[in-house]
């Protein structure tokens, strides 16, 4: 069971591989709780190499090393229409009234020709990733084969893990192989500096109070704390400590919506006051962006009207987007407008991410 003030359990997930039926039960019964909970746990014992993380988490720190003038040459907001590349620090505001998220980014996903039908019909993300040159990042094809090994492997798992998902709604395993088949997921690695020793406390955030938009994020951090859920029982943030090989996995809002809100995608937010730098990288399962997301079975009573009509998976992912970064815009304008950072107070939250 989780109760109230507990924070994110971790999870023996080689249970879904063992063959060990009482054993998967119970992994998916722990699921289950967590989905109807905060929508949050943590996962070990998945086939994702630790070889793998550890050489991906140390091109995440390569990678930021490289000089400003270098990353912007990768910028996501100019390079390309398509959201791949670097995401300069303090770029978005998820948490209305906070300040520009102490972050920086890089988007990576699927290589996708320009070719591919994804490219040409712009679907979500879709397109050819932004890569250093080798000469500005020494060993860069290590990057790319490291950077897609691992994305193509997190993706596997996020199949696996939709599966658990499936039984514990009492459907097939295979539940939701269309929907899976042809998905769209979206990598970043992040980069959270340290917290300026005099930047004002109460508004400072690796980033704010969000909820995830896509259907299940996967998500990799290092050895520095900082990710917090918040538990509205006790309305306290708890910690989501860093556990040596596994995943944090929680649900987005595509996953709460298809299921009638039964399930829910939870706030969480970063604030890095470890004195260290902070690496960490999600992965954001979209899924299939033509699949009409429809109230999942099992979700409502007998009779009962679905809360929200049906919906392509693009479109329910799309829809945030424009929130989060259209916020940090008119922050700059406002605060260009006043001469200074820094004005507003903590009000709200923002529904929004990647
Ligand atoms: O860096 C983290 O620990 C969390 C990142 C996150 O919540 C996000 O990118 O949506
Ligand atoms: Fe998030």
């Amino acid at each position: 069971m989780v109760n109230a003030g507990d924070a994110p359990p971790i999870l023996d997930f080689s249970a879904f591989y063992s063959g060990d039926a009482h054993a998967k039960q119970k992994l998916v019964d722990d699921v289950r709780n967590c989905c109807l909970h905060n929508g949050f746990f943590q996962i070990t014992g998945h086939p994702v190499p630790s070889e793998l993380q550890r050489r991906i988490m140390h091109w995440n720190k390569k990678f930021f090393n490289l000089s400003l003038e270098e990353k912007m040459k990768m910028d996501k907001g100019t390079s390309n229409s398509w959201n791949r590349g670097y995401e300069l620090l303090k770029s978005q505001i998820l948490e209305e009234g906070t300040l520009p998220e102490l972050k920086e980014g890089y988007y990576i996903g699927d290589e996708i020709p320009k070719t591919h039908p994804y490219f040409i019909n712009k679907k979500l993300n879709s397109g050819p990733n932004m890569w250093p040159s080798a000469s500005v990042l020494p060993g860069v094809e290590d990057f790319k084969a490291t950077a897609m090994a691992y994305y193509h492997q997190v993706v596997a798992l996020a199949k696996d893990i939709l599966k658990v998902l499936a039984l514990t709604l009492d459907l097939e395993e295979s539940w939701f192989d269309e929907f899976t088949t042809g998905a769209i997921a979206t990598m970043r690695l992040l980069h959270y500096p340290t917290q300026p020793a005099d930047s004002p406390e109460k508004l400072t955030r690796g980033i704010g109070a969000h909820t995830d938009f896509g259907t299940i994020t996967l998500l990799l951090q290092d050895t520095v704390p900082g990710l917090q859920v918040y538990d509205y029982a006790t309305k306290e943030w708890l910690d989501v400590a860093p556990t040596e090989g596994a995943f944090v996995v929680n649900l987005g809002n595509l996953m709460m919506r298809w299921s009638n809100d039964k399930y829910v995608s939870n706030l969480h937010r970063v604030i890095n006051v470890s004195g260290r730098e902070r690496y960490s990288i999600p992965v954001f399962f979209s899924g299939n962006p033509d699949f009409v997301v429809e109230c999942l079975p099992n979700c409502r009573k007998e009779g009962e009207v679905p809360k929200y009509g049906p919906i392509t998976a693009e479109q329910a992912v799309l829809g945030g987007y424009a929130d989060s970064y259209g916020r940090a815009e008119r922050f700059k304008k406002d605060a260009e407008g006043k001469g200074k950072e820094g004005q507003g107070v903590v009000a709200g939250v923002g529904v929004a991410a990647t």
